[in-house]
């Protein structure tokens, strides 16, 4: 059965002392929900963030990695360096990673491979622009998202799948898409997973909505049947904020 997750991406926000400040606001907390929280330090805080959060029931996650096991690549991390510290998830796809950092599908597919072949779980984003929305296009970009970069694995891969859909143009906008349209696609990405895999699969995936997900819009958001927990950035970096929308379900 699908879990319901809330992913914090602090995406490159907060020095050191930052950093322990809401590290330590977590730890003062109450989860009420049974959502599985996560949140993703930059690469340097991540060491403190597993010994501040230890023993609390929040997992420490990665923002990204390379495909490489180890090597000559200036600047990037691989899946067993991320390990070797503790963490077991890492978020691939986001958009950011996409448009700034040229990430296409294809290099995506093996940075899955890389992940799931060290035995780590994966929120993989993918989401349309705005074009795409004012054409009509939204379905066809998302199928070719999902299919180009996972279509590859064999079906038991997806028990460490995790899919998070943030559609580009309500991210850090302030624009969330609505309740219906996260609804809608996420029913449109869970029929593509059945068509390809089966339902059963399709049905244990849990399907993660982002952008500018708040806590006065968590609960209309996450109450849709196949919006399965939410990828948070701006909200994640105040603990009141985030925990607030954990608590949402
Ligand atoms: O990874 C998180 C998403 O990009 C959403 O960011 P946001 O909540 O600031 O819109």
């Amino acid at each position: 059965m699908r879990k319901n997750i809330v992913a914090g991406n602090w995406k490159m926000n907060n020095d050191l002392s930052q950093t322990e400040a809401l590290l330590s606001a977590l730890t003062n907390q109450t989860k009420t929900s049974n959502a599985e929280v996560m949140v993703a330090p930059t690469f340097p805080n991540l060491y403190q963030a597993f010994n501040v959060l230890k023993n609390t029931g929040i997992e420490v996650i990665a923002q990204n990695m390379h495909f490489a096991e180890n090597g000559a690549y200036t600047g990037e991390v691989s899946a067993s360096i991320l390990k070797s510290v503790g963490v077991q998830t890492v978020i691939l796809g986001h958009s950011e990673r996409r448009e700034y950092f040229n990430e296409t599908d294809e290099l995506l597919a093996k940075k899955v491979d890389a992940a799931l072949a060290n035995d780590m779980r994966v929120i993989f984003c993918f989401g349309e622009e705005l074009a795409d929305r004012k054409s009509g296009n939204e379905e066809a970009v998302v199928e070719s998202q999902i299919k180009n970069a996972l279509f590859h694995l064999e079906p038991s891969a997806f028990e460490n799948i995790i899919l998070a859909y943030e559609p580009v143009w309500a991210i850090g906008t302030g624009e969330t898409a609505s309740p219906e349209q996260a609804q809608d696609m996420h029913a449109f990405i869970r029929k593509t997973l059945a068509d390809k895999y089966g339902t059963d699969i399709a049905d244990s995936v849990s399907i993660l909505y982002g952008g500018s997900v708040k806590p006065a819009n968590a609960q209309e958001i996450f109450s849709k049947p196949d919006v399965d927990g939410g990828l948070i950035g701006g909200a994640s970096l105040k603990a009141e904020d985030f925990f607030a929308i954990v608590n949402a379900f």
